[in-house]
């Protein structure tokens, strides 16, 4: 289980939430509510008070690194360190068999960083946190640069996640999104989260 205990950052929180493993929550909000800004306090990328606890264990008693390992942010706009795509994937043979699944070509692997889509790039942020170690997603507008059939091969692997009991934190600006995927919605207004119904 995932809890967060009076998450506080800028105008978001304080926030208290517990996420069931296996569980997804969406959370919709008006662009500036301070989506993004409560998904990094969650993957503890920015200064903030409060704590978040996986299964118990303090985010606040365990490097950084280690967390964010487990607990994931996957932006809507990814980070790239390599001129290559397949540096950055630690298991070679598991990308190649996640590729298929949100319809990319098999040699991605080999291609430039440069001369990725939005969309392509979208989908290789999320298969880059889908590693043996991640328990938790925390997904930024997951699907915003897609197609619709992209789209629903992407909501078909989180689903296939959250059966294996990964937990998911989905931020998105479609509201069918939410209600195809999430166990419980949430709308973020004047920094707290109201449970829709
Ligand atoms: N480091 C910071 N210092 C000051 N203000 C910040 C900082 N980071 C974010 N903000 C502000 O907090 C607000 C919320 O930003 P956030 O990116 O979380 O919005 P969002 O709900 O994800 O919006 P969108 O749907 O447009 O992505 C914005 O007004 C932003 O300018």
């Amino acid at each position: 289980m995932l809890a967060t205990k009076q998450l506080h950052r800028l105008h978001v929180g304080p926030i208290t939430l517990q996420v069931d493993g296996g569980s997804c929550v969406s959370i919709v909000g008006r662009s500036g509510s301070g989506k993004s800004v409560l998904l990094r306090m969650i993957a503890d990328l920015d200064p903030h008070e409060g704590d978040v606890l996986l299964d118990g264990e303090a985010c606040s008693g365990m490097p950084a690194p280690q967390w964010r390992r487990r607990v994931s942010y996957v932006a809507a706009a990814s980070g790239w360190w390599n001129d290559k795509v397949g540096p950055h994937f630690r298991d070679a043979a598991a990308l190649r068999e996640l590729l298929p699944r949100v319809g990319l070509a098999p040699d991605v692997g080999e291609w430039e960083v440069a001369r990725l889509s939005t969309g392509e790039r979208q989908r290789l942020a999320l298969l880059r946190a889908m590693t043996p170690e991640n328990r938790v997603l925390l997904l930024d507008e997951p699907t915003s640069g897609l197609d619709a059939e992209s789209t629903w091969l992407v909501e078909e692997l989180l689903r296939e996640r959250l059966a294996q009991g990964t937990t998911l934190l989905l931020v998105t600006h479609d509201p069918q999104q939410a209600v195809r995927l999430a166990h419980r919605r949430y709308r973020l207004a004047d920094g707290q989260l109201q449970e829709s119904s």
